[in-house]
């Protein structure tokens, strides 16, 4: 094979197209793969990873403050600086250990986003480079708001980076990101608003607990300004400002920062998919059950930029192992797709898994619907916790769990308990007659159910 051929080639350095690269060249493929950023994707660099880093320090906020006079005399305080400090620990060695991990396993990087010059040709730093398969596992970036002055809005990337906060935040859009961050930020001192053009924010979470949630925000200072949209954003010397309009009326508001925080496309600008022949809609590149390009066969999509996405780090691991398997033995892994937890990091957490109360209406002929605000139960007491929280869902005829929403401390471990009863089909008598650790949050499922 010539030096500019290849097996497979990877496009996009993230938890999706390592996972496909490194298993390629472990079957003894000629691989390549390439990043136009940093190598090591977004969960690693600039999402998930640090963004939990930086929330241990609230936690540890949040612990401390509910805990004041009641065996903590001086609540923590939070040095921002310090934490960023901290944080690149783990994050400041993350691409150089990547590229480092997939050269030694013979893999050639590149540094540039390639583009298709025809279905099995990229241009990549200058050089044309053939390969039998070319893997797309460009991930996703934030939706751009086109507005006057949509320059001045800083994103996620941004925030996790700031080396001081502002004293005034907004983030425009109240899905995970903006609500994620707005819990920290408020925490860490800063008057944090949140704008959103729906009803309410978190919209494909249990609307109940949404709601103890946002009340739970507002106790905090967090405002909310909902269905407006936003207009213009305009520099005044140091200040910016936002015009946003609410049923015609215009309005406006001031800070120092504004975050977009609006959703997140996939990344596929630059890439001439067109020239390539593959077909790709908003959701991302179009794929069949193998993750495989429906008009072009020998390009596959994995990941958050593939059609089948759940943004969601675990499954984007998923869809690059199918990928892989499918180069390696020729098409004989279909994706297959437990159900899957995901969890809002804010302070409680909200956390969900299985079937929404209206899906499940919608499934079952009668369901049982057990809703409770627990705050009074003995484990969010003893940490003096504001705010516990629980919506499950089961079917009334066979007692199966269907769907648990949990809004508390550590809802997003005890979360992973409910995911394995939903995924073995486990009914509220096989819960009750389990037995758990005690005092813990995973036992109090059984009351729950
Ligand atoms: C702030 C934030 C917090 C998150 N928190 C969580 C969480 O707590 N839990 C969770 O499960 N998920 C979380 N996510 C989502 C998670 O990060 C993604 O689902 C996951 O990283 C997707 O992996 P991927 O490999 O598909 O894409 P990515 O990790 O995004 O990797 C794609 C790679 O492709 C590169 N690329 C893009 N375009 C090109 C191009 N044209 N040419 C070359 N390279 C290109 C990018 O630079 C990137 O390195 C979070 C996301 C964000 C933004
Ligand atoms: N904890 C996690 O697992 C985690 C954390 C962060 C991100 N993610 C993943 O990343 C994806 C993107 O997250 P996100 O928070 O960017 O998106 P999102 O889709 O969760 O939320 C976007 C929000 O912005 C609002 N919006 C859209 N356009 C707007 C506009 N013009 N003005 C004001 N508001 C507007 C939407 O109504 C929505 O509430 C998520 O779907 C998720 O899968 C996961």
């Amino acid at each position: 094979m010539e030096d500019h051929e290849f097996d497979v080639f990877v496009i996009g350095s993230g938890i999706a197209g390592q996972t496909v690269a490194k298993a390629c060249a472990e079957k003894g493929l000629k691989v390549a793969i390439t990043d136009n950023r940093e190598f090591g994707g977004t969960c690693a660099n600039r999402g998930c990873d640090p963004k939990k880093i930086l929330l241990s320090a609230i936690e540890a906020y949040e612990l401390s403050t509910n805990l004041k006079g009641k065996g903590i005399s001086k609540a923590a305080k939070i040095d921002w600086k310090q934490l960023q400090k901290f944080k690149r620990n783990f994050t400041a060695n993350i691409p150089a250990s990547t590229e480092h991990n997939l050269a030694e396993l013979g893999i050639t990087l590149f540094h540039q986003s390639p583009a298709f010059l025809d279905e099995n040709t990229l241009l990549v730093e200058g050089k044309k480079v053939v390969a039998k398969k070319i893997v797309i596992a460009t991930g996703l970036v934030p939706r751009t708001l086109t507005m006057p002055g949509a320059k001045h809005f800083k994103e996620s990337d941004d925030f996790l980076n700031l080396k001081k906060l502002p004293k005034k935040i907004v983030f425009v859009g109240g899905g995970y990101i903006g609500m994620e961050f707005a819990h920290m930020a408020a925490r860490a001192g800063a008057e944090v608003t949140v704008i959103d053009t729906g009803k309410r924010p978190l919209h494909a979470f249990d609307a109940d607990l949404v709601n103890e949630l946002r009340k739970y925000s507002k106790s905090l200072g967090i405002n909310f300004i909902f269905e407006a949209t936003p207009k213009a954003l305009k520099k005044k010397r140091k200040k910016l400002i936002l015009t946003y309009e609410i049923k015609g009326k215009e309005h406006t508001i001031e800070a120092g920062a504004f975050f977009n925080t609006a959703g997140r496309v996939p990344s596929l600008v630059g890439l001439d998919l067109e020239k390539g022949k593959v077909d790709f809609n908003e959701k991302g590149v179009e794929t069949n059950t193998y993750l495989q390009s429906i008009s072009n066969p020998n390009v596959y999509a994995c990941g958050d930029v593939s059609d089948k996405n759940l943004p969601l780090t675990p499954l984007s691991g998923r869809q690059g192992y199918v990928v892989a398997e499918n180069i390696i033995n020729g098409n004989d892994k279909v994706l297959e797709v437990p159900v899957i937890p995901s969890v809002v990091f804010t302070s409680p957490n909200l956390a969900t898994v299985g079937y929404s109360e209206e899906e499940a209406r919608s499934r079952y002929k009668n369901i049982r619907v057990n809703f409770e605000v627990a705050t009074n139960w003995f484990n969010a007491k003893r940490i003096n916790a504001p705010l516990y929280a629980y919506k499950i869902i089961m079917n009334d005829r066979t007692g199966e769990i269907v769907g648990a929403h949990l809004l508390g401390p550590d809802a997003g471990e005890t979360i992973n308990i409910l995911t394995m009863a939903i995924n073995n089909k486990m009914t509220d008598c096989e819960i009750k007659s389990t037995i758990f650790s005690y005092p813990s949050w995973g036992n109090d499922i059984k009351s729950m159910v």
